[in-house]
């Protein structure tokens, strides 16, 4: 059986071909394309259009590739981003990037209509700038609240590509979970949030749960790709929630780093948590595929080296991202740490200069050539994910066993030691293609092939290689938290 995933991450996309023998998973990479938000006069856009072409590019690869007719096909992407699609069923606005300014620009209006407190624990979203609905509301904010009465839907990008693949319109589960619009009890949009924020509900498509059949490519669509009509399954289409799905592991006390250009780390948890804590602390509540929810925190993660290769370009000379690796790993340890989530570093341009400013505003030595910046990144990154460790075994009141690195970030061989080191567990690195994977999972699960998740896991644990890293030189990583602990702001 041969299915297509596809992927989109902040900095690239993949297209994937997967062959499920009853056994194992074989995948193979079809296709691969760069992405990035892009400015104009100071907004933050993607390039849909562009991703589209990639999207249906892959499709053809695909089918080329599997020498038939795929079963189906998935697909997933970060969340929080969407279009608006008019009367007569076109994309009326572009998507914007989550990073885009008008929401810093009307956060306090925006947080006088519902506190971040009382948000936090209508549906235990995380608190942040780049969810859908403060996207929404800086839209009408700014005066651009007649789009919303005047649109008929709005679709989150994964939701959006398969909208032009099949006409359907449909808003995935765990995609809407994260919108902070999302009503745990009824499963379905929150009335009291919509009203708050005068968000027309009609605006918001059906909720379809991952692993079931989204719609089937239109005959025009097909045509014009040149492919036979296939079906779209609704995966976990927030790549993160593919990424989990994939954790090759059915351990309940595992945790996982899914790692790209952010690292989102959690825990799997059998209904949600909502309190003074997750609020304080800032931890979100999503959810996952399975009648899993996951319990996790963003940390800045590897955009923070995506950018500082990006300056390094601009000067001149282009760093492959394991070459920058490779140099860190010879620096001398703990010269300086930051707080990776210090808010400095969120937008994107001037990464060396933000680093170098905090390390000075901190009191600590300057990095001064690449391997030394990637250094300090690393490191910290590192001990912030044992921040989040400890504070999630607080709430959850158990010991976090192992950790699981899903994703393009565990080719970072030195983060992997770094995080085993940091947080004093055994770190189980792969699937690298962790999205996809689980993206894979649900249509298999959709396609009748595998019963559960429980059963899909196993499938992976025997189709992936696995790389284990042991902790080492503890007495040295736990001076240098109690030095990086006095860096978080207090409320951490
Ligand atoms: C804003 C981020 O995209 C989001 O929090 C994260 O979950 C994601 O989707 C990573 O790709």
């Amino acid at each position: 059986m041969k299915q297509i995933a596809f992927d989109l991450g902040a900095s690239s996309g993949k297209v994937m071909l997967g062959e499920f023998d009853g056994t194992y998973l074989t995948t193979e990479v079809i296709h691969r394309f760069p992405n990035r938000q892009i400015c104009v006069s100071n907004h933050l856009y993607w390039n849909f259009l562009g991703i589209h072409q990639n999207l249906t590019e892959g499709i053809r690869k695909g089918c080329a590739a599997a020498g038939g007719t795929p079963v189906s096909i998935g697909i997933d992407a970060y969340c929080n981003d969407f279009g608006l699609i008019g009367r007569n069923g076109d994309l009326i606005t572009q998507v914007r990037c989550y990073r885009d300014l008008r929401m810093a620009r009307n956060e306090a209006g925006i947080y006088r209509i519902m506190s971040r407190r009382e948000l936090h624990f209508q549906n235990g979203n995380q608190n942040a700038l780049f969810n859908t609905l403060i996207q929404l509301a800086a839209m009408r904010l700014e005066g651009d609240g007649f789009l919303l009465e005047q649109c008929e839907t709005l679709l989150h990008i994964p939701d959006l590509l398969t909208y032009f693949l099949t006409g359907q319109r449909h808003s995935e589960y765990t995609l809407a979970s994260v919108s902070q619009m999302f009503q745990w009890e009824t499963s379905n949009w929150d009335p009291e949030i919509l009203s708050r924020f005068e968000i027309p509900a009609k605006l918001l498509a059906p909720i379809i749960m991952p692993g079931t059949v989204a719609g089937v490519m239109t005959k025009e669509t097909a045509d014009e790709i040149g492919v036979p009509r296939m079906k779209v399954t609704a995966v976990g289409e927030h790549d993160t929630a593919s990424a989990v799905a994939a954790l090759p592991t059915n351990e309940p006390h595992a945790a996982y780093i899914s790692s790209g250009t952010w690292s989102l780390m959690g825990v799997e948890i059998p209904e949600p948590v909502i309190d003074e804590r997750t609020y304080r602390y800032n931890i979100a509540i999503e959810g996952g595929v399975g009648g899993r929810y996951r319990m996790l925190k963003n940390v800045m993660g590897l955009w923070l080296i995506q950018e500082c290769r990006l300056e390094y370009r601009k000067m001149g000379t282009t760093y492959e991202f394991a070459e920058l690796v490779e140099l860190a790993g010879r620096e001398k340890s703990f010269v300086s740490l930051i707080d990776p989530d210090d808010e400095a570093f969120y937008m994107p341009g001037d990464m060396l200069r933000k680093i170098r400013d905090y390390c000075i505003r901190t009191g600590q030595p300057v990095p001064d050539t690449p391997g030394r910046f990637i250094r300090v990144i690393e490191e910290s990154l590192a001990l912030k994910y044992r921040w989040v460790m400890e504070t999630l075994e607080k709430i959850l009141g158990y010991r976090i066993e192992s950790i699981h690195i899903l994703g393009g970030g565990g080719k970072d061989t030195l983060l992997n030691q770094l995080t085993a080191n940091a947080c004093g567990r055994t770190v189980y690195v792969g699937p690298q293609e962790a999205a996809l994977t689980g993206n894979f999972l649900m249509q298999l699960q959709a396609a009748g092939a595998i019963g559960n998740l429980e059963q899909g896991r196993e499938i992976i644990a025997r189709s992936t290689q696995i790389a284990i890293y042991e902790p080492q030189e503890q007495k040295a990583w736990d001076e240098a938290y109690e030095y990086f602990l006095t860096l978080l702001p207090l409320s951490e």
